[in-house]
C-alpha cells in the first residue's frame, strides 16, 4: 500500500507554488496529486483524496481556501501572507467544529528567518530602540511583509513584558511615510527593489551600541525544508498553529 502523504498545491503556478510543487515531487514520502490555480474548482482537492493542501496564493483568497479545505477535512499548510488576528480567530473557531483537522499558518518557512524572529524577541527587552527593515522583490503585492509583522509582534510582546515603552523618537515634523509604518508599536520600513528576493534586518539600539540581526533568502529553495517539515507534521497538529517556530524545538 502507498503510504505517501497525498498533497495538493494551491497557487501552483506562482513563484512559491511552483517551487513547492517541485519539492513535493522530489520528496519520496510525499505525492503531489493536485495543482490548483486561480479559477480552478476547490472540489478537485477532495476528489483527488488530498490529505494536506499547501496554500501559496494571494492575501485576498487564502482565508476562503483554508475554510474550504477545513470543510473537506483536509489539513492545510499556509504560507500566504495577509492574515490578521480576526481571520486567524475565524479559522480557530471553524477548527473547533472539525476535530482532528490541522492548519499551520507561517509567515516565513526559512529556518534562518524563524530563528531571526526568535532571536529578535529574545533580545528585545535589553534594548531601548528597535526598528525593522524588510526588503523584497518588487513583484510582492503586500507591505509590510508578513515576516516583518510577525517579528514586530514578538518584539512588542517581549518589550511589554519587560515594561518597556515605545522606542525613543523626537520626530515632530516629517513627510508621510518617512518613518515607516507602526506595527504593534514597532517601526517597520519596506524596501522593494529588483534583484532582491526576501530579506529582513532587525536593528536594536542602546547608548553606544547596536545589534543588527539580518536574514537573507537568496532563493525560494530556502523555504522548502520548512514547508516540507510542516506538510509532514500538520496532520498530527490538530487546531490552529501560527508560526513554524512551534515545530523547531526552539
Ligand atoms: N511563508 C513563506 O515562507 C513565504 C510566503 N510567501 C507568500 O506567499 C504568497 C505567494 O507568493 P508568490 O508565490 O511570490 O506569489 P505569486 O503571485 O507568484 O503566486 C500566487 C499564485 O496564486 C495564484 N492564485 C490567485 N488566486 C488563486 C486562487 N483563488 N486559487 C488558487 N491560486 C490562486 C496566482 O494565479 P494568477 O497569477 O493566475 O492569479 C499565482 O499563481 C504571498 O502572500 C507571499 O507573501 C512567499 C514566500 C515565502
Ligand atoms: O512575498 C514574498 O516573497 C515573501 N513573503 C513572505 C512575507 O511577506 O513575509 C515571506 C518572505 O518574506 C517572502
Amino acid at each position: 500500500m502507498d503510504e505517501r502523504i497525498r498533497v495538493a498545491v494551491l497557487g501552483a503556478g506562482g513563484r512559491m507554488g511552483a517551487t513547492v510543487a517541485a519539492a513535493v515531487e522530489a520528496a519520496p514520502d510525499l505525492e503531489l496529486v493536485a495543482r490548483l490555480d486561480a479559477g480552478d474548482d476547490l472540489a478537485r482537492v477532495a476528489q483527488a483524496g488530498v490529505q494536506v493542501a499547501v496554500d501559496f496564493t494571494v492575501p485576498a483568497v487564502t482565508e476562503v481556501n483554508v475554510h474550504a479545505m477545513v470543510d473537506a477535512g483536509v489539513h492545510v499548510v499556509v504560507g500566504t501572507t495577509g492574515w490578521d488576528d480576526a481571520a486567524l480567530a475565524r479559522v480557530r473557531d471553524h477548527l473547533a467544529d472539525r476535530p482532528g483537522v490541522g492548519v499551520l499558518v507561517a509567515p516565513n518557512f526559512a529556518i534562518g528567518a524563524v530563528l531571526t524572529m526568535a532571536f529578535a524577541a529574545r533580545a528585545a527587552r535589553w534594548f531601548e530602540s528597535v526598528e525593522i527593515v524588510e526588503l523584497h522583490h518588487p513583484d510582492k503585492v503586500d507591505a509590510p511583509s508578513g515576516t516583518a509583522a510577525h517579528t514586530a509582534h514578538g518584539i512588542a510582546q517581549a518589550r511589554a513584558a519587560a515594561g518597556l515603552g515605545p522606542s525613543p523618537d523626537a520626530t515632530t515634523q516629517s513627510l508621510e511615510g518617512a518613518r515607516g509604518a507602526l506595527v504593534d508599536g514597532v517601526r517597520v520600513h519596506a524596501v522593494r527593489l529588483r534583484g532582491l528576493t526576501a530579506h529582513e534586518e532587525v536593528l536594536l539600539g542602546n547608548p553606544g551600541e547596536q545589534l543588527t540581526l539580518r536574514h537573507d533568502s537568496f532563493d525560494r529553495t530556502s523555504f522548502m525544508p520548512g514547508v516540507l517539515l510542516a506538510v509532514r507534521r500538520v496532520g498530527a497538529l490538530p487546531g490552529l498553529t501560527v508560526g513554524l517556530e512551534h515545530l523547531l524545538d526552539l
